[in-house]
């Protein structure tokens, strides 16, 4: 893994991108320095980006899945035309599904990559095809993200609003454009959008060092707030919709998502504000069968002690430090994924639009 800065290529269009592939190594905005530097770090090497996983230098689920897939190309470049190379590659595999343990995403893109990699009969041929199948699960995200932003305008009204975000959805957290921040985005370009109100999403801060910097570069007026000011944010009556991601959506509508999303769910159902989750069909997982079968991962509690080095709490205190919860699907008011819009989501309404993967 080498370090540098370089210029963003393409922060038009799809706001800041986050995972560049290079053709034989793969370069990532190293999001734990967000919003101070921007830094890029690139990797050749397959445990080297499970470790960029793991230690968020990129995060969000369906960029973790991108990730991850450009990981397996990393290996079989690295096999190379050794008469072990499909072995390497099926190991350097079950490394990265190992990085991080709840967006189902990650494992949804290894999936594909294995099934690809099994139909593969030579070094070289596993080369080009696992590139290729990289490259379209990136390319299929940003078309979904786009996607997932027109369905959602469909039912949201067309009185402009503010609405109320949590954790980072947007270009960062995906292969561009976003899926919640997405929404916003195609709010803003339809002069739909008043304001966002950006939860600053602790332990990490994804919400004030991502999303409120995202937001500011494009010119989408961003306010920013602690987490415990939603519900008086909530109260005052401007806001429409609170509108988040989704790590992993089971088969009857409950969602994880980072913590604090439950919290914010009930808030919104108690001030009659609508709640909507945003994320593309390769975040839904019909195999479990409810929330309660998500695995939440638990994370250092020095991130909580601590905030970017500074002591905030006393040495050594006993922390809990969940970084996702499940809401349940009676609180979602509509889940958007590129194949449309689920409203008052339940088994029977998952079954129909997701009971086969394409
Ligand atoms: C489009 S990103 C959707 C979710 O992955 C997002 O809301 C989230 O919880 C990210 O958590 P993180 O721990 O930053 O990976």
């Amino acid at each position: 893994m080498t370090e540098n800065c370089v210029p963003n290529p393409d922060s038009n269009h799809l706001g800041t991108l986050a995972i560049i592939w290079h053709g034989d190594h793969l370069a990532l905005l190293d999001q734990r320095q967000l919003p101070d530097q921007e830094i890029w770090l690139t990797y050749k090497d397959a445990s080297a980006v499970a470790d960029a996983i793991r230690d968020m230098v990129v995060r969000g689920a369906p960029a973790i899945g991108i990730s991850a897939a450009y990981g397996v190309v990393l290996a079989a470049h690295q096999a190379g035309d050794t008469k072990d190379w499909r072995a390497d590659i099926e190991v350097a595999i079950e490394v990265l599904a190992k990085s991080r343990p709840t967006a189902v995403n990650l494992f949804w893109a290894l999936e594909r990559m294995k099934t690809r990699l099994q139909a593969c009969q030579s070094a070289a041929e596993a080369i080009a095809k696992l590139t290729g199948e990289a490259e379209s699960i990136h390319a299929e995200d940003v078309a979904a993200n786009r996607l997932m932003g027109r369905h959602a305008l469909s039912v949201m009204g067309d009185e402009p609003m503010a609405v109320l975000t949590h954790c980072n959805t947007g270009a960062l957290a995906t292969g561009g454009y976003g899926t919640a921040l997405g929404v916003v985005r195609s709010l803003w370009h339809a002069n739909r959008l008043k304001r966002v109100y950006a939860d600053e999403t602790r332990p990490w801060l994804q919400g004030s060092r991502l999303t409120a910097w995202e937001l500011q570069q494009e010119g989408i007026p961003v306010t920013l707030n602690a987490d415990s000011a939603a519900a008086q944010i909530l109260r005052q009556g401007d806001v429409r919709w609170v509108i988040v991601g989704a790590d992993r959506i089971t088969a009857n509508g409950d969602v994880a998502n980072k913590i604090g999303t439950y919290n914010l769910a009930i808030l919104a159902r108690h001030h009659g504000v609508r709640f909507m989750v945003v994320a593309p069909s390769s975040t839904v997982d019909m195999a479990l069968a409810s929330g309660e079968d998500i695995p939440i991962e638990e994370r250092d509690g020095t991130e909580v002690r601590a905030v970017r080095g500074v002591s905030i709490a006393p040495d050594g205190v006993d922390v809990f430090n969940p970084v996702f919860d499940v809401t349940p699907a009676e609180l979602v008011d509509a889940i958007v994924t590129e194949k449309g819009v689920i409203e008052r989501p339940d088994r029977d309404a998952m079954q129909a639009m997701f009971a086969t993967r394409d």
